[in-house]
């Protein structure tokens, strides 16, 4: 693909992103955010902290021109396109050079403090079925762009950069996917990552306060109005009816799109507002789930969703994220036979994996790591009348996510019986220093507290404690198989191997 100087001057022009365009008429080849990228014929889109003394390999390496804040174009005399927003500047050229492939995909975006990453799996999956595996996924943990396990890629953002989004999404049109599915952070809006792009349908799956701090939002209300953006860019919303702050949200999406184009679900005999679909677990266990959905009204009878659905996941949140997914899955074409077959065979990597071990109880690896999600699945276990002792590991990273240490202590003094504190991603803090911060929010006196910083000697003497009738939570870090430790990612068994290791050598 090539874009000449013009096309670029116009673009940028056109949505008021141009402070001023350099005298050149050369071909754009190839872009770039990053110098170790460039190539002759680039164009670089310099943006962040971007340093200037990486513009000396820039020009060794063959970029033809930039497009920068202002200050830059003084530094250098590479052609400049001078813009005071880069990244939406960067958004915009991007899907023009790759051609607009969203275009040729139906696209669900899904944002929400939690769930983002289980719910697209169970859309993908849905689609997977409905379109005889013609779907993309932008997930936290993998992007999908085709079949082959070649066109399967590590995520190291949940949204990732919009250069990289669109050529991702070109391939996947390329390669015949009609149906996309994407989780959308706050972030993502406030870093321009998703500017100018547009969703057919946007799913809205709750918010609580988290990311809150150095490098992520300032206050809540900034999280909010950045979570809210999707309703301007969605052409219908699937919205949780039984979200916190419903009355805000409502009525920001409802200045967006018409009723008609808005879709609530909830919880049976939650305390909600009225949805349109309604779900209701009919057996729940520790395991999975079978629930059933139930359409409200005129408009929700367009839905088709009606049934029994079972869910290989456990959680009542999870079946809330399932009706989210059904609901939006429906609206670009899936019917219910797909929705039962993806939502049967949907496994989430790191998400409720559940090990049963024949003497030591139920092990959950879970990546629950703040207050909400925590607490959400304390609760859930609990309702549960077989479980007999519920054990907590967890821990809190450091140089991050601060403020989420107190709400992990108070889930844990709500929930658990036993808690291990322990280390995740430690980075620059000390451990043990986070650790004390958890616990100074574990206020319940019946809680038995344990610190054990070395978190594969943590989780074996939580599995090696319990019992029969046990449940061990191991929380927070997924399939992560390293830990962050003075901005070295140190190697890491993972969770879920160590737990299925200690297993066996208890049983042995
Ligand atoms: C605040 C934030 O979002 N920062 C992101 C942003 O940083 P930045 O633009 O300042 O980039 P930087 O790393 O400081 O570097 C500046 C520029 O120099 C370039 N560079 C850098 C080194 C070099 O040798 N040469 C070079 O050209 C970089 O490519 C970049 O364009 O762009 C970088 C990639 O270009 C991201 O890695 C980085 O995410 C940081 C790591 C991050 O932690 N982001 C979190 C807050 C985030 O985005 N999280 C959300 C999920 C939240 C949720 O769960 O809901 C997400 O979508 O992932
Ligand atoms: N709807 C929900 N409400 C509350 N908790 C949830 C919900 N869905 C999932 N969870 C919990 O949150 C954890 C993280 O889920 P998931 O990875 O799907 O969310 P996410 O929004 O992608 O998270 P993150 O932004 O932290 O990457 C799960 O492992 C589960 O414990």
């Amino acid at each position: 693909m090539i874009l000449t100087a013009d096309n670029i001057t116009t673009l940028l022009a056109d949505q008021d992103l141009l402070i001023s365009a350099p005298e050149f008429d050369g071909e754009i080849k190839h872009l770039a955010y990053n110098s170790k990228e460039v190539v002759p014929g680039t164009l670089l889109f310099i943006k962040g902290n971007f340093k200037p003394e990486y513009l000396d390999d820039v020009i060794k390496d063959g970029a033809i021109a930039i497009v920068a804040p202002q200050n830059f174009e003084s530094m250098t005399d590479l052609p400049t396109w001078v813009s005071d927003d880069v990244p939406a500047a960067m958004s915009i050229v991007s899907m023009a050079y790759y051609g607009y492939p969203q275009n040729d995909l139906a696209l669900i975006g899904i944002t929400g403090t939690k769930g983002k990453t289980s719910t697209a799996y169970m859309a993908y999956e849905i689609l997977r079925s409905a379109t005889h595996d013609k779907v993309a996924l932008s997930s936290t943990l993998q992007v999908i762009t085709g079949n082959e396990p070649k066109y399967h890629y590590r995520a190291h953002l949940t949204t990732p950069e919009s250069l990289d989004l669109f050529r991702w999404m070109r391939e996947a049109v390329d390669n015949g996917m009609t149906h996309m599915v994407m989780e959308v952070s706050s972030q993502a809006f406030k870093m321009r990552r998703v500017y100018g792009l547009r969703y057919n349908v946007g799913i809205f799956l709750n918010i609580s306060p988290d990311h809150i701090g150095e490098n992520e939002h300032p206050t809540f209300a900034d999280y909010l109005a950045h979570k809210m953006m999707l309703f301007d860019h969605s052409e219908q919303i699937v919205l949780n009816a039984d979200s916190d702050y419903f009355g805000t949200l409502i009525e920001h999406a409802a200045l967006n799109v018409p009723r008609d184009g808005i879709w609530l679900y909830g919880k049976e005999d939650a305390d909600s507002p009225k949805a349109d679909a309604y779900f209701e677990a009919t057996d729940t266990n520790l395991h999975g789930s079978v629930f059933n959905v139930r359409e409200v009204g005129q408009q929700a009878q367009h839905l088709h969703v009606s049934g029994e659905y079972t869910l290989d996941m456990p959680g009542d949140f999870n079946q809330s994220n399932a009706l989210a997914a059904m609901i939006a899955t429906r609206l670009v074409g899936a019917d219910a036979p797909a929705m039962v077959e993806g939502l049967k065979i949907v496994k989430v990597p790191g998400r409720m994996q559940v090990l049963n071990t024949k003497s030591h109880g139920t092990i959950y690896v879970d990546y629950a790591h703040n207050y909400a999600s925590i607490a959400a699945l304390l609760q859930f276990v609990r309702q549960n009348e077989s479980v007999n002792k519920l054990t907590v590991v967890v821990g809190a990273p450091g140089n991050k996510g601060v403020s989420r240490r107190p709400g992990i202590g108070k889930a844990v003094s709500e929930g658990a019986d036993i808690v291990y504190l322990t280390s995740d991603d430690p980075q620059y803090e000390n451990p043990d220093k986070i650790a004390d911060e958890i616990q100074a929010a574990i206020t319940n006196p019946e809680v038995t507290i344990y610190r054990q910083l070395d978190r594969t000697v943590a989780i074996t003497e939580a599995i090696k404690n319990a019992g029969p009738a046990d449940v061990v939570v191991l929380a927070a870090k997924g399939l992560d198989e390293y830990q962050k430790v003075n901005g070295v990612d140190t190697p890491y068994e993972n969770d879920w191997a160590v737990a299925q290791r200690i297993d066996s050598e208890l049983e042995f």
